[in-house]
């Protein structure tokens, strides 16, 4: 089938390739026009596992292309509208201005029986203002949010848990169904579950199933709190509730909190629609997931000082880690980074490494020094930090860094080094939420 994506940032460009990789023959269009020359000739605009192989696959085929002009999408028979929603610049509610001007951009194009279909994650009541705006067309909406995760947004796009289509009342209900069963066609055949209901319901799974996972988060991470308090130790606690199944073991690794461009901006999103609407309680559980998450950053930066011997002014600080999680460049609202500015704010000589995003993140934060080698950033360290666990950095030999640092002081705030083989290494390892009755500070200078 023809099918075009409009928007082609970290959702789209998957979703498009994705497509492309199912059959489809698909356009691809965004307004940045350096984005869309990279994704022409088949490279990534980002760092994103799989999605390199997919787009050389794709162009090759024929069936993939990517272009700034509207007019190029006519005659697509579906369209995938999947341009960023942010935080809105003022209060916690979703700006809505791509999701408007992509829709107006689209309308002239479209023709009667085609199908709108949003991917983008969006507040409660969007998709009706959306089907207004398409009156006249002749056009169908209907509302199939995304769940994939960056890092491994290609196998999630490909074998996603589920499929959820928000259809329309009346009469386009059952040709919007037909049309995103036929562009699913080779997911439903492995039996992907699917859930069809109305546009509010659709709207609110995506972002209440975001909340939930922010929701688990700030609980592990506001009962590491306490565990550091009381010699109890997170990470054995979180393992024990893992083997319950109906807590789930996922979504409970401890740490420096959750960040990145979605999780953080629906939360808020969230909140602001049940303020909105007046119910008190969600608004009020939102507000705390948000506030627990903001001072574990903060928890994270006076452990720093602690362990810099409660004060970090002129000490040098290795941060390693930029990006939100491992396996992507992405940097928005990353908990590394902001950690690190927090640091530099109070007079610390912080250097961070990243294998992906170091480029990004100093290109807007030249008050940081970045170093692109992990072991040339923490040449000179006084204080080690693990803020982002990519594999470069929790297979890193801790013999090896004790080697090169001023001091052997480490703060693991994602839990993910192997603190046994640290300390054996004459570490003074600490991990976020493990209360292990060791004297904070204490650091070890290096042989
Ligand atoms: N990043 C992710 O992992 C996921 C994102 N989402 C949702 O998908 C949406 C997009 O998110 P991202 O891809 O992360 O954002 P992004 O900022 O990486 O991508 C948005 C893209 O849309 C383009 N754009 C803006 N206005 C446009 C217009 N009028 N016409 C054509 N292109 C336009 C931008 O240039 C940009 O390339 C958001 O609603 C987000 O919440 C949902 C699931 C996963
Ligand atoms: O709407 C979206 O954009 C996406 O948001 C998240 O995906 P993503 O932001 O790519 O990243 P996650 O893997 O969910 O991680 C989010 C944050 O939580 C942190 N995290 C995750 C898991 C964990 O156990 N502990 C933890 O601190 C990560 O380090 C990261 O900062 C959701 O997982 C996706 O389902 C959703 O589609």
């Amino acid at each position: 089938m023809k099918v075009s994506v409009v928007g082609c940032g970290y959702l789209g460009a998957v979703h498009a390739a994705a497509l492309a990789s199912l059959g489809h023959h698909v356009t691809g269009l965004d307004t940045d026009a350096a984005k869309v020359g990279r994704l022409a000739r088949a490279e990534a605009p980002f760092h994103e596992p799989g999605l390199p192989a997919l787009l050389r696959d794709g162009t090759a085929s024929g069936r993939l292309a990517f272009t700034t002009d509207p007019a190029r999408l006519a005659g697509a028979r579906v369209h995938f509208i999947c341009v960023g929603t942010p935080q809105a610049k003022a209060g916690n509610g979703a700006d809505l201005g791509q999701l408007r001007r992509a829709v107006e951009a689209l309308r002239p194009h479209l023709a009667p029986g085609d199908l709108v279909v949003g991917k983008s994650t969006v507040p409660v009541g969007t998709a009706e203002g959306v089907e207004a705006l398409l009156a006249g067309t002749g056009a169908v909406l209907a509302w199939n949010p995304e769940f994939l995760r960056q890092g491994t947004a290609v196998a999630d796009s490909l074998m996603p848990d589920r499929l959820v289509y928000g259809l329309p009342e009346g009469d386009g209900r059952r040709a919007a169904r037909e049309l995103l069963d036929a562009v699913y066609a080779p997911l439903l055949e492995r039996g992907t579950p699917c859930v069809a209901t109305n546009f509010a319901t659709a709207e609110l799974i995506k972002v209440a199933a975001n909340a939930f996972l922010a929701l688990k988060l700030s609980f592990v991470n506001a009962v590491g709190e306490l565990c550091e308090q009381v010699g109890a130790d997170v990470v054995e606690l979180a393992g024990a509730l893992g083997h319950d199944a109906r807590i789930g073991s996922r979504y409970l690794q401890a740490g420096v909190g959750f960040g990145g461009g979605c999780l953080p901006k629906d939360l808020r999103s969230f909140r602001a629609q049940a303020q909105e609407r007046g119910v008190q309680s969600l608004d009020e559980l939102l507000s705390l997931v948000d506030g627990i998450n903001a001072a574990a950053r903060g928890r994270a930066a006076e452990a720093a000082a602690a362990m810099c011997g409660g004060e970090v002014r002129g000490r040098r600080i290795t941060v390693l880690g930029a990006a939100f999680k491992p396996h992507t460049d992405d940097t928005r609202d990353s908990p590394a980074l902001d950690i690190a500015l927090q640091l530099a704010a109070k007079g610390a000589l912080v250097t961070v490494s990243d294998p992906q995003a170091a480029g990004h993140a100093w290109l807007a934060h030249p008050q940081l020094s970045f170093q692109a080698d992990a072991m040339d950033a923490l040449r000179g360290a006084e204080l080690t930090m693990l803020l982002t666990e990519w594999p470069e950095f929790t297979g890193l030999d801790p013999v090896a860094v004790a080697a090169v640092v001023d001091r052997a002081a480490v703060l693991d705030g994602r839990n993910a080094l192997d603190a046994g083989a640290w300390r054996a290494a004459g570490w003074a390892y600490r991990g976020i939420g493990q209360g292990s009755g060791r004297p904070v500070g204490a650091a070890r200078t290096a042989a």
